[in-house]
């Protein structure tokens, strides 16, 4: 059981719900993943506008944790705006904080961040700040109230998978509320390596959408956390310079 702020979560895969070919295909991995979070883009939501599109409309939105995002926000103000809003639709309370600083990478900009997840929790919002994989940082997001760490793989939709495995786990190791990673995410690989290292969870969304079979992809994502959660439990071997046989011969008169 994964706990964030007051939700207890059954599943340790949050799902992103954009770039699906389909509204119908969306529904169908977003089931058989069988995640609890939902996350999606304020900005393109339409919140107040019903009669418009709505990449939630095929999903039964009653059954998920939403978690709505600030994406496109560059500053923590159109952050905190976007995050308001949201919560004046009634979706939710639980916010994704992402303040864009590099339009190139997607990479968060750490003081707007900090800014925003200071403002939005003194508002009384569950804040899951997206941030990069620094451990300075996510120490401080923590102190702040934040109610998870949200640290990146890799750029958002680049699937590069873990591009620094030992920052991830520094902030694994020293933090005290949920690290969900997030973003980059390329493959179910990457997902176990994550859940190896001891993350709580993993948030993707393009390894998925974007896959050559969304739905497929959807159930190995789910059984890969799963089987790194499971791993990490369980406790691997250390790791030993020369062999040792799976067979000892010691004792055995032959
Ligand atoms: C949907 C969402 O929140 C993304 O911004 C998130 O960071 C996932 O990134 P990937 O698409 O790389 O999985």
């Amino acid at each position: 059981m994964l706990t964030i702020g007051e939700k207890n979560l059954k599943s340790r895969l949050l799902l992103g719900t954009g770039k699906y070919p389909d509204f119908d295909m969306q529904k169908k991995a977003v089931d058989v993943s069988e995640t609890d979070v939902l996350t999606f883009s304020v900005r393109r939501m339409n919140i107040f506008e019903p009669s418009h599109p709505n990449f939630l409309e095929k999903l039964d939105a009653k059954k998920y944790h939403l978690l709505p995002n600030t994406a496109g926000a560059k500053t923590a103000e159109e952050a905190i705006r976007t995050a308001r809003l949201a919560k004046a639709s009634g979706l939710c309370d639980m916010i994704k904080v992402e303040a864009i600083g590099c339009d190139k990478t997607l990479l968060p900009d750490p003081v707007e961040t900090l800014k925003a997840t200071e403002e939005l929790l003194k508002e009384g919002f569950t804040v899951l700040p997206y941030t990069s994989d620094d451990l300075v940082l996510a120490r401080k997001l923590e102190e702040l109230g934040a109610h998870a760490i949200m640290p990146g793989a890799s750029p958002i939709g680049s699937g590069q998978g873990i591009l620094n495995q030992f920052q991830l786990s520094l902030i694994i190791e020293q933090a005290n509320v949920p690290v969900i990673v997030d973003a980059g995410i390329g493959s179910p690989k990457d997902a176990a390596i994550a859940m190896e290292l001891g993350a709580s969870g993993v948030l993707l969304n393009t390894a998925v959408s974007a896959a050559d079979d969304p739905v497929k992809m959807a159930e190995a994502m789910k059984y890969a956390i799963k089987a790194g959660r499971l791993g990490y439990e369980a406790g691997r071997i250390a790791k030993k310079r020369y062999a040792t046989a799976s067979s000892p011969m010691e004792g055995i008169s032959v």
